[in-house]
């Protein structure tokens, strides 16, 4: 038997959240299901997770003698938390009193000591696998939901080293991506039990298992939640009083489940959460204790009715209206959440610059360089075998210009641009960015989410392969919107007017907005990609091979739209090409490439009718054949 007693807190609204802290580290004779050491560890877990409301604390889940579907993780935790004083509830479903529950709720009281019940006023622990009981819960209550899928972005992200670096870096755009889809698709988020939610301004979480319906009761509870993954061996929390917003956009209101005209057989309630009885059209509470006690006339249903969440009751005409293409119109200036970065007043005249950037593959780093570059004819180190792929490469660009980075394959051109971008770790060098800090920092040196934050307001890039810029199963507008919401945008109308706005401008037609780029050719998808690194105007854009890999008039089609944008807007460009005709067509300024080095540079139409270096010479003959 559990002889744990918990002493009662002064506090009412830390009252569960007290009790915690007193018995994290208590003691007590080893029995029932878990021994003590694991009852003080889940204790700890949940500590912690009340701590950091949402954010799940793994903890070393036991195997437990229940059926898998029971759910080991929330039965884990009522055993953690549970006191000899409590009293236990296990709702299965909506149901208190069938086998499952009353089963679960018995194991539980013989093994612990405490007691039991199915009345939720009565009860202090109850356990739940699928809802939040109608009736009010206080803040002597603790709800313990067994969580089947703890990870919101599970739907979204298969890697959990990056569905963990998301959480840390407040990287949710891939989650509104899902949701953005969704509306698209049928006009409302039709995400059912385990809708995602922010808590407390921090973090998402699922909400599973608990339906739409119940997600509003988290928020300001005044009970402690428990979730407990067994399998996934995660514990979270919502402590009392904690802001917990469902996951929508500005102007799509969360909206709950709700069958029209709906109305429980048994007891006639209309503001409950209702599930199919049986026969067509009937339909029940889905909290049996509530049920009866309605029908028995002990229940306070005046009260339960200004808690239901009435007024998030779907509106089916304001569905419609978010599907369809968007009209087209300016932006309106309240569109973008913040103006975008551009260099101060008074800052420095470029809006790039980079000053001996170098790349070494393998061993050595600098001392691997000497007997590499043009002049030795290899880009392979001879003391220590290391690929030297760029040395000592500086450049900048001002707002408005473009820059070409032009050699053969393997000259170390998309070295460069990968180092600047951070998609590969530079051995030397510095990245100044003009809008960041007024360029003072050195980008290189900044921290890897810092890096990455710059990637949506101060740099974008176009791969040659438009997957690698790309979710190909997202549709095009959903691309841009990943990059929009990336950047703080909310306004689902607004999402859908700035990708309208650029899907436009580079020629893909709005009747394609809503359709997965993997239906798109080619030369549509790079028209996609540019349309998304050009959708938070960032001030530098990095162009790695646009064209290559087009058919030769779809390539045509895709430089002019490229020089047209580049002559359009304020933006600094590099543009990486092994083709002097698409270096020519968009740049003012090159540096000639070879082995890893710059052998020449000057502006593109002087190279080009006039270059020096042999290799220069070479280019420029294959661009002119
Ligand atoms: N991960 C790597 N390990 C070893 N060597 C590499 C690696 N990545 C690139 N290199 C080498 O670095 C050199 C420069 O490669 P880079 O891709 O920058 O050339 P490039 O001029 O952009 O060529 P391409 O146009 O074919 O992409 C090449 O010799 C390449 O083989």
């Amino acid at each position: 038997m559990n002889t744990t007693t918990y002493d009662t807190p002064q506090s009412p609204q830390a009252s569960r959240v007290g009790a915690l802290v007193a018995a994290a580290d208590a003691g007590g004779p080893a029995a029932g299901l878990l021994d003590e050491d694991a009852k003080r560890e889940i204790r700890r877990a949940c500590l912690a997770a009340v701590c950091v409301p949402g954010y799940q604390v793994p903890f070393g889940s036991r195997e437990m003698p229940v059926a898998r579907g029971w759910g080991s993780g929330g039965l884990q935790v009522t055993l953690g938390v549970i006191g000899t004083d409590d009293t236990v509830k296990v709702i299965d479903q909506g149901d208190d009193a069938g086998v499952n529950a009353t089963n679960l709720r018995r194991m539980i009281a013989q093994t612990t000591g405490c007691g039991e019940s199915a009345d939720t006023r009565e009860a202090t622990v109850v356990q739940t696998r699928h809802r939040v009981p109608e009736e009010a819960l206080d803040d002597r209550h603790v709800l313990v939901y067994q969580v089947p899928v703890p990870e919101p972005l599970r739907g979204v992200q298969k890697s959990v080293a990056e569905c963990a670096r998301m959480h840390a870096e407040g990287d949710y755009s891939a989650m509104w991506v899902s949701l953005y889809e969704d509306i698209v698709r049928n006009g409302m988020i039709t995400a059912s039990t385990g809708y995602p939610v922010l808590v407390g301004g921090r973090y998402v979480m699922a909400t599973s298992p608990i339906p739409r319906w119940d997600v509003p009761r988290l928020h300001q509870a005044e009970h402690l939640n428990l979730f407990g993954a067994g399998r996934e061996k995660r514990i979270y929390a919502v402590p009392p009083h904690t802001e917990v917003r469902p996951l929508t956009f500005d102007d799509v209101p969360f909206e709950v489940e709700h069958e029209p005209g709906g109305r429980c057989k048994f007891c006639g309630s209309d503001d409950v959460y209702l599930v199919n009885a049986g026969t067509e059209g009937a339909f029940a509470c889905s909290d049996t204790e509530w049920c009866a006690r309605v029908q028995a006339g002990d229940a306070d249903t005046a009260a339960h009715r200004e808690r239901a969440p009435l007024a998030l009751l779907p509106d089916p005409t304001a569905r419609a209206g978010r599907r369809g293409a968007p009209a087209l119109r300016a932006a309106a200036a309240d569109d973008a959440p913040e103006p975008v970065r551009r260099p101060a007043a008074g800052g420095p005249e470029w809006a790039l610059r980079v000053d001996g950037i170098g790349k070494v593959h393998g061993a050595g780093g600098a001392a691997a360089v000497p007997g590499t570059g043009p002049e030795h004819g290899t880009a392979i180190s001879p003391s220590t075998g290391a690929v030297v792929a760029a040395w000592d490469v500086s450049f900048d660009v001002a707002p408005g210009e473009a820059l070409g980075l032009i050699g053969e394959s393997g000259s170390g051109k998309s070295t460069v641009l990968r180092c600047v971008i951070g998609d590969e770790p530079a051995t030397a060098g510095r990245v100044h960015l003009a809008s960041v800090d007024g360029g003072a920092s050195e980008v290189l040196a900044l921290p890897p989410a810092v890096r990455r934050r710059l990637r949506i307001d101060s740099m974008a890039v176009v791969y040659q392969d438009p997957a690698a810029g790309l979710d190909l199963r997202v549709s095009a507008g959903g691309n841009i919107a990943e990059r929009l919401t990336a950047a703080g945008w909310r306004g689902y109308h607004a999402i859908r007017r700035r990708a309208g706005e650029l899907l436009d401008r580079v020629e893909v037609p709005l009747s394609r907005m809503d359709d997965p780029v993997h239906t798109f050719s080619g030369g549509m998808r790079q028209r996609v990609q540019i349309a998304k690194a050009l959708a938070t105007e960032p001030p530098v854009l990095l162009l790695d091979e646009p064209t290559t890999g087009l058919d030769a008039s779809v390539a045509a089609g895709v430089l002019d739209l490229l020089r047209s944008l580049l002559a359009e807007r304020d933006v600094a460009a590099v543009v990486v090409s092994h083709d002097f005709s698409v270096i020519e067509a968009l740049t003012d300024r090159t540096l000639v490439m070879q082995t890893g080095r710059v052998v020449e540079r000057g502006l593109t139409d002087q190279l080009f009718h006039d270059p020096h270096h042999p290799y220069t010479q070479r280019l420029v003959a294959a661009a002119r054949r």
